[in-house]
């Protein structure tokens, strides 16, 4: 392969998100010669219509919630202080627009050869832009991400998916989020807390069905608190309009609303329409993922796949991560890089958060029986208590013992729900990654008075 030949790569990269980007970096980072095609905003999800704009309105709605407290704390504030939701929008599309320009200098400065473009596969080795200039490469990165899932409804046409929420300019009066998971659970209370009132819809007995099952009922109790509908083991079966509104009708023919607005929250599918694969040979499994070895390499050579295309753990540190250690191996020398998927952190920002590290309790059981030791604690916050607030925290650690001794107990799950369960996880996470006994965290004083204290005290 000639080095001088403009349209040959070291790397071609399909996508320029999360994953993308990060592979682009680190590649260009080792000295590869790099191509990367994105034809929408840089950042992908992540950064336009995921974490970045919805942790945005969930600080906003986190504030909302602190003012209501610090009325209850004697605060003079106006019983429903006004939010004016369009210039949120617009200094949340400000800080958007820096991450943007930040992208455009770092490839400029990293020399990428970023194209505004569609990619597919022509062959293993062959990329073909939008316009239809094709790229030669020793390898292809593809991180084309997902997109959220139209369910199959009568009348799903009438709801709209997170792509959208991220448009509105205000609080619809009545919300129902359709589905259980992290996208549901999140966006149900910052409508809450902005004015809306919310309903969610769940197919399954509980929230989250994924997350460890008394942490979920501590979080239902705090929703039904604020005042959240919840609609649980109630798969819908159609929408419907009524009026200027819109109902949802469930499998057993009960009807719920009207609402202004149904959100569908449903899952998301992989990206991979029109890109090529059958024409290079990379397989996708049943539900339409790519199919990667641990080593992130697809069924064929040179071929690989990173985030949300792969179905695997789909969180944007995780798609940065596996970038990152592909392009150690493909082009830093580090034979054996790859991602460990195993014990990865997670956060729900749910109101309050909840973050989980590890098995749950039902899925420690499963595997280690009567071994499993579990420490609980349930308190109030200061916040909460001194505000006279009636919910609580809800801290768990889930170990796995070859005897009574703390020193024989392994942290195998950190499961927290509270006030700033999104920070405290982080640390906790490489301390159950590390291997930590129920030893190791009563070894470490407590800092005091935090809720964090609560996991070193746990006996
Ligand atoms: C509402 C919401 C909230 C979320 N919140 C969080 C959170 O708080 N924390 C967290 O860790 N994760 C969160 N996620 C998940 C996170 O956004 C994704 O896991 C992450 O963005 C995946 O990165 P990716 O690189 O795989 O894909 P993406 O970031 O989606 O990037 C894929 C890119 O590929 C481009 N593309 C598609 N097809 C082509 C093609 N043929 N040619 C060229 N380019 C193409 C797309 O335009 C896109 O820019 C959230 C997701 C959503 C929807
Ligand atoms: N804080 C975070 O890290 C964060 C936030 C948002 C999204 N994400 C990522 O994005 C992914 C997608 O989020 P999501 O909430 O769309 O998916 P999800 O997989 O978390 O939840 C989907 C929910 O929809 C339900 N469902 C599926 N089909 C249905 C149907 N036909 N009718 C009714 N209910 C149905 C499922 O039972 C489940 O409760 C998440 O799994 C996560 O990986 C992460």
């Amino acid at each position: 392969m000639s080095a001088r030949d403009p349209m040959e790569f070291d790397l071609v990269v399909i996508g320029g998100g999360s994953g993308g980007l990060a592979g682009a970096f680190r590649a260009a980072a080792h000295g590869a010669r790099v191509a990367l095609l994105e034809p929408s905003e840089l950042g992908g999800t992540c950064v336009n219509a995921g974490c970045v704009p919805k942790k945005a309105m969930w600080l906003a709605a986190d504030l909302a919630s602190r003012i209501g407290q610090a009325a209850d704390l004697g605060f003079d504030v106006p019983p429903r202080p006004a939010f004016a939701w369009r210039e949120f929008i617009t200094d949340r599309q400000r800080y958007i627009a820096g991450i943007h320009a930040s992208y455009r200098r770092r490839l400029d400065e990293a020399g990428i050869v970023w194209m505004p473009q569609r990619g597919r596969l022509v062959d293993a080795r062959t990329v073909e832009t939008g316009d239809g200039v094709r790229l030669r490469a020793r390898h292809v990165l593809i991180a084309t991400g997902s997109q959220p899932v139209h369910p199959e409804l009568p009348g799903a046409e009438l709801g709209v998916v997170s792509d959208d929420f991220f448009h509105w300019n205000e609080a619809p009066p009545r919300v129902a989020l359709v589905g259980g998971g992290y996208i549901s659970v999140e966006l149900a209370a910052v409508l809450q807390a902005l004015g809306s009132n919310v309903d969610i819809h769940a197919r399954s007995a509980r929230l989250l069905s994924a997350s460890d099952a008394e942490i979920v009922e501590q979080l239902q109790e705090h929703y039904r608190h604020l005042g959240i509908g919840l609609h649980l083991g109630a798969e819908p079966a159609a929408l419907e309009r009524d009026g200027d509104g819109i109902v949802v009708r469930g499998k057993g023919g009960a009807r719920s609303g009207p609402y202004d607005q149904v959100l569908l929250a449903v899952g998301r599918r992989a990206c991979t329409a029109d890109l090529g694969l059958d024409a290079a040979g990379v397989r996708v499994d049943a539900r339409g993922n790519i199919e990667v070895d641990a080593l992130q390499t697809t069924s064929v050579d040179g071929v690989h796949a990173v985030g949300d295309v792969t179905g695997k753990a789909t969180l944007t540190p995780v798609a940065i991560a596996a970038a990152r250690r592909l392009m150690d191996r493909l082009f830093g020398g580090q034979a054996d890089a790859k991602l460990d998927y195993d014990d990865i952190p997670t956060v729900v920002f749910s109101h309050p958060p909840l973050g989980a590290v590890g098995m749950t309790e039902a899925q420690a059981r499963g595997a280690h029986g009567d071994a499993v030791r579990v420490y609980r604690t349930k308190f109030r916050p200061m916040l909460q208590a001194l505000a006279d607030s009636p919910l609580c925290s809800l801290f768990k650690l889930v170990c796995v013992a070859s005897g009574d001794a703390p020193a024989q107990q392994r942290v195998v799950g950190i499961h927290l729900l509270g006030d700033a369960a999104d920070e405290i996880l982080q640390g906790f996470a490489v301390a159950l990654k590390m291997g930590a006994t129920l030893a190791d965290l009563h070894d470490t004083v407590a800092l005091h008075p935090t809720s964090a204290e609560e996991l070193v005290l746990l006996r």
